[in-house]
């Protein structure tokens, strides 16, 4: 088990340059599976769920050659193979689902482990994906201990209507229509940044997208996939997080930040805490003057509030580090995750820094901020977000904390450590890998 013990009480000031979005990343290393033809992508992050995708890779016969210095990426799937029989997707990631779409158009047949599971935030449905399957003429039936799905001829052209926006399942749903020869439309479509960076990798293979940031996508599949050059952008959460990580010990910390577009509503949500974020020159400073502070709402009988749901809605994966500033921040919050049943689960491990939240229900959590704080040893459940919540709060109060089962966080962020002593954090791993 690796923990990470941290003395905190600094504040963290200095300046972040962001790694890649591993939501953009996992599923466009998927795609490069639908390609024989050589791609070099930059700016990947030496995360585990990347190590995992590349071991598969070179398991079925692709070459992958990483350059972790620099984030380059070599990929070629010329001689790949895959044995259903044989081959396993890896698990306790939830991209491995992304993977069917490639081997399905590729060998005609994939095999999902029922422990391709990612964070344990509640029930994660895999029926939309076999309904996507099945849409574009995949048979799926159960094996021991897997999904079998298979097809006997090309994937045909489909129209499909989700229940609600669900990332991989749109994701799923452009790579089989990438394959397929004719157009497809999906409406209720997701359009989370990722979501966008993803299309846009399709787009550069020569998949036509319209409609790349909206809630109907129609892809025109069928034509032959090339190669190319591909520069992942910077990851929004990871820049919330440092941002996040400066309030909350009442420091300073710049962000690099290619697209401040995608923040007005997290920005309006820092600033429910007494957080001003200012974007300038491709840099984002969070700041604040004087101790953190819940906004009193103008209307009578209801609490500040933050709703997390499918974009443009709040992102779901940072309400965790929002509910560390709300245990923080003087004054009642309310924290409201529209989207997972089991998310706030782990609050409880919050009591042992001595703050008061109350769960009213498995989807809302109300935080009566600004209680004294003492250091603590917590344990993270395996939620990569709630690993860094846990760590934000210990890193905000003098004296030696340890956020156990820490290591869901090295899914998402390359060198968290490395980068939090380098804004003057005192902070190790108990153990590496
Ligand atoms: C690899 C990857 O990209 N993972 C992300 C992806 O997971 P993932 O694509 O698995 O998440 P989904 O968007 O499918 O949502 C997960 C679950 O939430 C429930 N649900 C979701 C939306 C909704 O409107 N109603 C509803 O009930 C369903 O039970 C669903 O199974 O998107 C999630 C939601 O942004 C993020 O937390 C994950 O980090
Ligand atoms: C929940 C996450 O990942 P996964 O979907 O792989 O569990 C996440 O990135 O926060």
């Amino acid at each position: 088990m690796s923990s990470l013990i941290v003395h905190g009480g600094t504040p963290l000031r200095g300046r972040i340059t962001p790694s890649a979005n591993k939501n953009a990343v996992l599923p466009v290393l998927c795609a490069t599976l639908l390609t024989r033809e050589p791609l070099r992508l930059h700016g990947v992050p030496d995360i585990t769920d990347v190590r995992k995708i590349l071991d598969i890779f070179r398991s079925l016969g692709s070459e992958a050659r990483m350059d972790h210095a620099t984030g380059t990426l070599e990929l070629h799937h010329r001689d790949t193979v895959f044995d259903a029989a044989r081959d396993r997707l890896p698990e306790e990631m939830r991209s491995s689902i992304m993977l069917v779409p490639p081997l399905l158009a590729r060998f005609g047949i994939a095999r999902l482990e029922d422990n391709v599971k990612g964070c344990t935030l509640g029930v994660r449905e895999i029926d939309p994906h076999v309904d996507v399957f099945r849409r574009f003429g995949g048979k799926v039936e159960r094996a021991s201990g897997s999904l079998l799905v298979r097809c006997a001829g090309p994937l045909t052209p489909a129209q499909h209507w989700l229940d609600y926006a669900s990332v991989t399942t749109t994701e799923n749903f452009v790579l089989c229509a990438a394959a397929a020869n004719g157009s497809s439309t999906l409406t209720n479509a997701a359009s989370e940044p990722h979501v966008q960076e993803f299309c846009r990798f399709m787009a550069m293979l020569g998949v036509r997208i319209e409609g790349i940031g909206t809630s109907r996508l129609t892809v025109h599949g069928g034509s032959a996939l090339g190669g190319g050059e591909f520069r992942f952008d910077e990851d929004f959460h990871e820049i919330t997080t440092f941002l996040a990580l400066g309030a909350i010990t009442g420091g300073d910390v710049v962000v690099r930040n290619s697209a401040p577009e995608n923040f007005p509503l997290i920005d309006r949500t820092f600033d429910k805490f007494g957080v001003t974020v200012t974007h300038a020159d491709g840099w984002s400073r969070a700041s604040s003057t004087g101790p953190l502070k819940v906004q009193t709402p103008f209307t009578s009988n209801v609490l500040t509030k933050v709703e997390a749901a499918p974009w443009p809605y709040f992102p779901v994966d940072l309400l965790p580090i929002f509910i560390a500033l709300g245990v923080r921040a003087q004054g009642n919050a309310m924290f409201w995750n529209k989207v997972y049943d089991g998310a706030l689960g782990w609050t409880g491990e919050l009591s042992k820094f001595g703050a008061h939240v109350f769960s009213s229900d498995p989807h809302r959590l109300i935080s009566f901020g600004g209680s004294p704080l003492t250091p603590a040893v917590v344990e993270s459940p395996y939620i990569i977000r709630v690993a860094i919540a846990l760590f934000m709060v210990a890193a905000s109060i003098e004296g030696r904390s340890e956020i156990r089962n820490a290591a869901p966080i090295r899914r998402a962020h390359p060198r968290f450590a490395e980068n939090l002593r380098s804004l003057g954090a005192q902070v190790e791993w108990t153990s590496e890998e």
